[in-house]
């Protein structure tokens, strides 16, 4: 079995190097850059460095795919270029590379386990290109800023659940970034948190994952998640329909240095909408106002704004948890309503104040505002990645962390001015051409 790793930033390097140093040797990790270039520098590197407190370790063993080889090879043949071998450590002309068998096997290869650690506003694209490769075996591991992902995925990849892989939708509190801006595979590890998981209820409901957390025969307390609800352990994981499953949920909690918590889905969705909130107040104010994180800490007015947003964004999970039982992923689509439409249009429809819903635990306002100073305290260092985006003049992840928060305000008719005025302002930003000063 070979795991492959997508998206190669900071977060993806953290992953891969842990991932690469837990499995054996045996098990193949190959690296899926989306550019020659960026497969250059991974050899240039001699694999991933991750600097923590000060002290580097190289992390080599990776094997390197190139996302769209074939654009890649016809531009080589074109400029008669050397290009990456995927594998060893000695450069080939494009002309040994491209025709052989062996590589065109790979680009079909069917990919077992992958673990995603692109921006989310890719991820759909990229998918719609390498769907041929999943098959029903297969694992897809999501590790994203932002929600809405995965309803989307299987909205519009993998709409049949007879044929949809396994996910596993995963968060993390770690805070990396690149050593520098050329410098993209040393990775300094800057904050110690921990990376969190749960598997997706199976599309097929012929196996309950988290069967033993609700075995009667054991006290409560003393329950736990276990690899053979998934999977029975076994030599080739590809010979199970759930191997792969198993696999990666093993090869997850076994990064012990990330400190892994394979959680319930549904504790799961606790930790996804505190991120989600975390992501959707630090996010677009750095990047509008261009600081690191650490400058929003204790200013009154910043404080204001993450007060405003934490009551809109409890006050719509407290209604979302009262219409589920479990909180799995409701795919039902989202109303998308005109930009100056008024949230007071969304009405409640039975009225009833949402002091009177049971809010979750750890979803109460004030919890999400103590959350919220404590990433900005934590990351206080950080560039938070809506900024490198703005930055970089990239498409940010507004539509998956505002524009999440925003579709869910409108579809339980709680209105969201602060946040949508926080996404508006991104989406302008996006497109806005900055005054020259003089
Ligand atoms: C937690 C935070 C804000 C750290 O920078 C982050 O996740 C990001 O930058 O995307």
């Amino acid at each position: 079995m070979r795991f492959h790793v997508l998206g190669i930033g900071p977060i993806g390097s953290l992953i891969a190097f842990h991932l690469r140093r837990t499995l054996p040797q045996s098990t193949p990790v190959t690296l899926v850059v989306k550019s020659k270039s960026r497969a250059r520098m991974i050899r240039a590197a001699d694999g991933i460095a991750i600097e923590t407190g000060g002290t580097s370790v190289v992390q080599k063993g990776f094997e390197v795919e190139i996302f769209e080889p074939l654009e890649e090879i016809v531009q080589d043949l074109v400029q008669g270029n050397t290009i990456l071998p995927f594998t060893s450590s000695k450069p080939k002309r494009v002309g040994e590379l491209a025709p052989t068998k062996e590589n065109m096997d790979n680009l079909n290869r069917p990919i077992d386990s992958l673990i995603v650690c692109t921006k989310a506003q890719t991820t759909t694209g990229i998918f719609k290109r390498l769907k041929r490769r999943f098959t029903p075996q297969s694992t897809i591991v999501l590790l994203q800023n932002g929600m809405g992902v995965y309803e989307q995925l299987v909205t519009d990849v993998f709409r049949n659940p007879l044929e949809r892989p396994q996910f596993v939708i995963a968060t993390t509190t770690h805070a990396a970034r690149a050593k520098s801006h050329g410098d993209i595979f040393h990775t300094i590890h800057i904050g110690h948190g921990e990376l969190v998981f749960g598997v997706v209820p199976d599309p097929l409901n012929k196996r309950d994952f988290e069967r033993s957390k609700d075995d009667p025969s054991v006290l409560i307390h003393e329950r736990t998640l276990s690899l053979d609800d998934i999977a029975p352990s076994s030599q080739n994981p590809t010979s199970h329909r759930y191997g792969t499953l198993r696999a990666t949920v093993a090869a997850l909690s076994g990064m012990v240095q990330l400190n892994p918590v394979w959680e319930t889905f549904s504790d799961l969705q606790i930790r996804l909408r505190k991120k989600l909130v975390i992501n959707a107040i630090v996010n677009p104010i750095t990047a509008l106002i261009g600081t690191s994180n650490g400058s929003l800490y204790g200013n009154e007015f910043v404080r204001h704004i993450i007060k405003a947003l934490c009551d809109e964004a409890c006050a719509i999970f407290a209604k979302e948890y009262a219409g589920t039982l479990n909180w799995v992923p409701n795919l039902s689509p989202t109303p998308e309503k005109d930009e100056d439409d008024s949230n007071s249009r969304y009405s409640d429809s039975n009225d009833t104040p949402i002091s009177e819903y049971s809010i979750p635990r750890g979803l109460h306002s004030e919890e999400l505002q103590r959350e919220v100073s404590r990433v900005i305290q934590r990351t206080s260092l950080n560039y938070s990645s809506m900024l490198v985006d703005t930055w970089k003049g990239r498409e940010t992840e507004v539509e998956y962390l505002n524009g999440h928060l925003r579709r869910m305000g409108r579809q339980y008719g709680i209105p969201t001015p602060t946040n949508d005025l926080l996404y508006n302002l991104i989406k302008f930003k996006e497109v806005a051409v900055p005054a020259v000063r003089f």
